[in-house]
């Protein structure tokens, strides 16, 4: 029993309605929402049945662009935890930790006492999510400086810490990867010693042949591939080339230049079997990828990790528009040192990025037509610049402008030191644990005989990235805590419970007895 609002055992949801087998969390659930048709509203109700595999499976990801900022931040990052590294700085010592990962740092509302009080658990401990540190890493870059190496360049972790990682991590060298300057920065040319030659059919048999290998070597059942690597250019959308998966695949065969490295990365993932997750903002999911995924019933994601500047505009976004305050205007400028930055000072790699910072707040503009016509939209400028002197250290200043009651206006202005691979790592790992997760959901309606596993293309990682990839006709949901809690209430019904509500009626209402 919890008098402490916590706990911190798994849980076990005690209901006709959750079985727990040695093997798996069976739960019947019922889904409620309303059709509208006019203005007449009809609650809907749909008997659904969640089956959750409770062994994890031993798992691997393969990172691409294993040696960036971010590859390298996570890898050792991970590493500090495994082997609970502590460190000096001028403020003392350090201790390693998961902070920014919501599968490690943060609660969810799980019900109440026997006082009316709250009680919370982790999310790990209401379904069983992999342990990062069961995670084996290995991946691919441009670039054949070691792990070791590549964090020192990285400039991220503090001097002791990369010291004390040093030598578990020299040994990780990079496997050759499939680079293309037309995709990304020619600025990058200098680093890109360690590539793949041949045909893009070639290259994609060595990356199917990479990843059979690292599952064989070590034993490994789940691969996920990652893409951290440098943002692309967009590629072309044309009839023929990449609308089809076939047309995709025979474009492939044919050495089509148009084919972006991501995209022969996430054929050779779904083709493997292997979950997909694109962290950059470029436009890897061409109809042709999205199709070969459903074809093969393979999980992807993406796009964009959603870390520091973007993450606080969809907060403020949607606390401003949902306070009946008119956001007329939001300029977005932020400047960063790393490589990242040195990539996107291209126009052409920018304008990826810039596609992808924009888009977070359509769909809270959309849903409020009382202060917004058709085509009303605000300002929304984005300014990205590249300054060596600040490294990963990114700088982003935003202001936002509104107009308010009776002719008024409001400006909130925001300066915000965003160390962009320490936000962005935790935000890597909740995408890996997450997608772990849904590889061993399998859903189906009650009366329905055959389970079946979720939509490959998973929107329920929208908190984590910047443009979600949501099934076609779903809509786009960027409002960040609407993201939160889709992923805690999805996990509530993998165990029977029903969704958050905040009603608090128990509080509300007279007849409610403490029990
Ligand atoms: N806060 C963040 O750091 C953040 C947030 C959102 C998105 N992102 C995106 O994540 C990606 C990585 O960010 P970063 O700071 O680690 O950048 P980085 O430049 O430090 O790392 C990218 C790595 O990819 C390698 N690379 C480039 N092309 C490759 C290819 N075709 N195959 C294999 N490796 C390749 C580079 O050599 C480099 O080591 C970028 O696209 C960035 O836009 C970062
Ligand atoms: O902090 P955030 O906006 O989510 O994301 C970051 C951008 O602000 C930054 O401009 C870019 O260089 C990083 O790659 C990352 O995308």
């Amino acid at each position: 029993m919890s008098e402490t609002g916590f706990v911190g055992e798994p849980i076990v949801v005690a209901s006709p309605n959750v079985e727990y087998s040695k093997n798996e969390i069976i739960s019947r659930y019922e889904y409620r929402e309303s059709r509208v048709n006019g203005n007449i509203v009809t609650p809907l109700n749909e008997n659904l049945t969640f089956k959750t595999q409770r062994k994890i499976p031993k798992t691997g990801v393969l990172l691409v662009g294993w040696g960036g900022n971010n590859g390298t931040t996570l890898t050792a990052g991970i590493l500090a935890n495994k082997l609970k590294t502590t460190w000096m700085t001028k403020e003392g010592e350090q201790h390693a930790n998961f902070l920014g990962s919501i599968c490690r740092s943060v609660t969810m509302r799980i019900g109440i006492d026997n006082n009316l009080q709250p009680v919370y658990a982790p999310l790990f401990g209401v379904i069983p999510m992999l342990n990062p540190t069961d995670l084996d890493i290995w991946g691919w870059d441009i670039s054949n400086m070691s792990i070791a190496n590549a964090m020192v360049r990285a400039r991220v972790f503090d001097y002791d810490l990369q010291r004390k990682l040093y030598p578990e991590l020299k040994d990780m060298i990079p496997w050759p990867s499939v680079y293309s300057e037309d995709f990304i920065a020619a600025n990058q040319s200098e680093r890109a010693n360690n590539i793949i030659h041949g045909t893009k059919q070639e290259q994609l048999q060595t990356l199917r042949q990479n990843i059979r290998d690292f599952k064989q070597s070590r034993g490994i059942e789940n691969v996920i591939v990652l893409w951290t690597a440098n943002t692309e250019r967009y590629a072309e959308l044309r009839e023929g080339l990449n609308d089809t998966a076939d047309n995709l695949l025979r474009s492939i065969e044919a050495d089509a230049s148009e084919i972006a490295p991501s995209t022969l990365f996430a054929v050779a993932s779904i083709l493997e079997g292997c979950t997909y997750i694109n962290g950059s903002p470029q436009n890897t999911f061409i109809p042709g990828v999205i199709e070969l995924s459903e074809r093969h019933q393979v999980l992807i994601a993406g796009d964009d990790f959603k870390t520091g500047q973007t993450k606080i505009k969809t907060v403020l976004c949607d606390f401003l528009i949902n306070s009946g305050l008119k956001l007329a205007s939001v300029v977005s400028y932020n400047h960063l040192g790393n490589n990242d930055g040195k990539n996107l000072s291209a126009p052409k790699t920018f304008r990826s990025k810039e596609i992808s910072k924009s888009g977070v707040i359509d769909d809270v503009i959309r849903a409020n037509r009382l202060i917004y016509g058709e085509n009303e939209h605000p300002d929304h400028c984005v300014v990205i610049k590249y300054v060596p002197y600040v490294g990963d250290s990114k700088r982003a200043m935003d202001e936002y402008t509104s107009e308010i009651f009776m002719g008024g206006r409001n400006t909130i202005v925001l300066h915000n030191t965003c160390e962009d691979s320490l936000l962005a790592a935790p935000i890597i790992l909740d995408l890996i644990l997450l997608a772990e997760l849904c590889t061993r959901v399998q859903i189906k309606r009650t009366q329905d005989e055959e389970f079946s596993r979720m939509h490959p293309v998973l929107s329920i990682l929208s908190f984590l990235l910047k443009s979600p990839q949501v099934p076609s006709g779903s809509p786009i949901v960027h409002s960040l805590f609407n993201q939160r809690y889709s992923i805690t209430n999805f996990i509530r019904a993998l165990v029977g419970l029903p969704p958050e509500t905040f009603m608090l009626l128990e509080h509300k209402i007279p007849c409610f007895q403490k029990s």
